[in-house]
């Protein structure tokens, strides 16, 4: 049977902005704005376009009002505008919903772009232009809360980790690590297309679902201080782990919970993934250093809970249970209270 080629994937730039759904917009501008530091960059009474400090461009963030809390889109940005075109032809050839947005027709800042519904149940855009901003890296004087710098990664929820890897790759993203079982089965893993640690990552579950949007803070500082923000406000039920240290990334992190349930990390301090060769760190599921690395637990509600996503209409997405589940791997103190024996001495 003959192979039919596909054409050519899209140059994806970067992970560069989500477009959530939440239902009181006053209520998540004080998360979002007045607790996290994002910088308004348009609102009005149902919709924010949010930026991080470091940010030159139009958004990396909106938050629209809507019934229920939803993921509406994934957006990564292209290196050019004929990688809009080649987005449009690249998902119809591979039997995908594919949507044109004319520029002004679709979310405000942005040019033309491409939605599609990509094979794994996810909405996404792709698009080239978008609106510069304001240089505000040294307006020290406007930096609160968790002094956000940038969108930095998505994480997303699959039923099918190497399916998801595979999508990725033929994108042409670089994989910098990945949590892998005794036989190597893929328990989840990070890839990149800018010159770090990630851009998406996958974590196992029921899905297509949101896990989290990862933004990169300055330095630990910020989300040390993030965390005693939310407790001298009396909102530490909006934090749900951490802080602490990553195993897989390196980084320091702290993950909350806006008011509609989408969950946030804190996140900063990864490293540098741009050389050609450079190769894969792969955990062991039974590494209780893994996720957090100092072994502290990884809640469950972290492994179980995540935003829905909605197709290009509008209309939530159905999920699919998972073929794997981390969290029922009997590791250290993933939330099993199980100490294990130390590991023999090196
Ligand atoms: O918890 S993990 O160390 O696996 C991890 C690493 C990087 C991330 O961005 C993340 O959300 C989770
Ligand atoms: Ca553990
Ligand atoms: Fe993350």
């Amino acid at each position: 049977m003959e192979v039919t080629q596909l054409p050519a994937p899209p140059d994806v730039v970067r992970s560069a902005y989500a477009q959530l759904v939440v239902t009181d917009v006053p209520r998540a501008r004080w998360f979002w704005v007045d607790m996290l530091g994002f910088h308004v960059q348009y609102e009005d009474d149902r919709a924010l376009y949010l930026r991080g400090t470091d940010e030159l461009t139009h958004h990396s963030l909106v938050l629209r009002a809507g019934d229920a809390p939803a993921l509406d889109h994934l957006a990564y940005r292209v290196r050019t505008p004929e990688d809009v075109d080649r987005a449009e032809e690249y998902f119809t050839a591979l039997g995908c919903p594919v949507r044109r947005v004319p520029a002004g027709a679709g979310t405000r800042g942005i040019g033309e772009a491409v939605r599609v519904v990509d094979p794994l149940g996810f909405p996404v855009e792709f698009f080239h232009a978008i609106d510069r901003a304001e240089r505000l890296i040294q307006r020290y004087d406007l930096r609160r809360g968790a002094e956000v710098a940038r969108m930095d990664h998505f994480n997303i929820v699959v039923p099918d980790i190497p399916a998801a890897y595979e999508h990725y790759r033929a994108l042409g993203f670089g994989c910098s690590e990945t949590i892998e079982g005794d036989e190597h089965e893929l328990y989840a893993a990070w890839m990149f297309r800018k010159q770090t640690v990630h851009d998406v990552a996958f974590t196992s579950g029921a899905g297509p679902r949101m896990h989290h949007v990862g933004v990169f803070a300055p330095e630990a500082h910020q989300v040390l201080r993030t965390a005693d923000i939310f407790g001298s406000l009396r909102a530490e039920h909006h934090i749900e782990r951490g802080p602490g240290r990553h195993g897989v990334s390196n980084a320091f992190y702290l993950y909350l919970r806006d008011p509609d349930g989408h969950r946030v990390e804190i996140y900063t301090s990864d490293y540098y993934t741009g050389d050609p060769d450079h190769e894969t760190y792969r955990w062991n599921v039974h590494d209780d250093r893994r996720r957090d690395f100092w072994g502290n637990a990884v809640i469950e509600s972290w492994y179980k809970e995540a935003t829905p996503v909605l197709d290009l209409d509008g209309r939530p997405q159905p999920v699919v249970s998972a073929a794997l589940d981390e969290s029922a791997v009997q590791v250290g103190a993933d939330g099993l209270g199980i100490i294990p024996a130390p590991a023999a001495e090196r």
